[in-house]
């Protein structure tokens, strides 16, 4: 492929961890960040930001997407071309929706692409882990679907995990932000062997239960003792919400990611009353919120 002056990569939102899945699983939902990038032949950065909450987000060099794309250049060795780059938002910032992956999965893809597909998808995806530090967003931002990322000494394996149609996410997404960091600084740094083996167990049926539909399985798999019992004191009406999606039929209420936006699953059959119950609870506690179903995005990021 040859070098070109204009990109434009879409990425989509993901949820991660799924509950026992803790840095591990995530996946990508029909929600999408636009990026697109304009070689300029002079002049200086440019970044236009359009959407909801647009003015939170940097329009110099500090921002996370112009941050990947110098990154990909410092990895090739070469120097970053000017570029004029223009962001439209679909992604909730700081919501637990994988704002910062579809960024850096962004940035690394879009330079990737102007330089014509000099690295393989792979590299793109060991240079994205490395910067957000974990697999579980940037890795079903960038190819798509549910994944589990496990390593193998320096190297990845990547799974793409079975979902069954008849499993909706139910997301609601409340009107304030909590940073991944101060989420993470919550956690405690060892865990016993009896919250270590319940998870595992977790996972395991977890990846069943996904694949299979089985809502007994599901149940009891959406539980996880490594992160969810530390954070959700961060997130005020969690307990409310839990119990609202589960009587409405869920089968069970979990962290989206790092928080504060939190994912049901459900059927189909139930996914309407879910929604209705769990925006109702947090309306209870005088909290702003939006919830909707999405479905899962099965391509990942794509540039054109
Ligand atoms: N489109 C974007 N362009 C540039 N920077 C962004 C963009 N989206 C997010 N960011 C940066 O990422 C930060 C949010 O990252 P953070 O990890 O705290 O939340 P998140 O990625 O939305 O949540 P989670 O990792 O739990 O899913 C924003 O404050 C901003 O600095
Ligand atoms: N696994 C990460 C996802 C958010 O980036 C966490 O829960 O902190």
């Amino acid at each position: 492929m040859s070098v070109v002056s204009t990109i434009t990569v879409t990425v989509p939102a993901t949820t991660a961890n799924l509950g026992p899945g803790f840095d591990c699983i995530g996946a990508a939902l029909k929600l999408y960040n636009e990026f697109k990038f304009t070689r300029l032949e002079e002049g200086k950065l440019t970044i236009n930001v359009t959407g909801a909450e647009a003015e939170r987000v940097q329009t110099d060099e500090s921002n996370l997407l112009y941050q990947a794309f110098v990154k990909f250049y410092q990895y090739i060795k070469q120097t970053p071309p000017t570029v004029k780059i223009e962001i439209k938002l679909g992604v909730p910032l700081a919501r637990g929706l994988g704002s910062s992956a579809t960024a850096i999965v962004g940035g690394l893809v879009a330079a990737n692409q102007l330089e014509g597909a000099t690295l393989s998808q792979s590299q793109v995806m060991e240079l994205a882990i490395a910067m957000e530090g974990h697999p579980d967003n940037v890795v079903p931002a960038l190819l798509g679907g549910c994944r589990l990322a496990a390593t193998s000494g320096a190297a990845w394996e990547i799974c793409d995990l079975p979902w069954h149609q008849d499993i909706v996410p139910v997301i609601a997404i409340p009107n304030f932000e909590l940073s991944t960091s101060e989420a993470r600084g919550v956690l405690p740094t060892e865990v016993s062997r009896a919250d270590a083996i319940f998870n595992t167990a977790h996972l395991g049926l977890l990846l069943r239960g996904l694949e299979t539909g089985n809502g007994q399985w599901l149940k009891t798999a959406l539980q996880d003792k490594l992160h969810q019992p530390y954070r959700k004191a961060l997130i005020p009406g969690y307990d409310a919400l839990n119990i609202a999606a589960v009587s409405a039929g869920a089968y069970g209420m979990v962290i989206s990611g790092a928080g504060p936006t939190l994912l049901a699953l459900a059927d189909k059959l139930h996914s309407e009353a879910v929604e209705t119950a769990m925006l109702a609870a947090w309306q209870e506690e005088g909290i702003t919120a939006e919830v909707r179903s999405l479905s899962l995005d099965t391509q990942g990021a794509k540039s054109f």
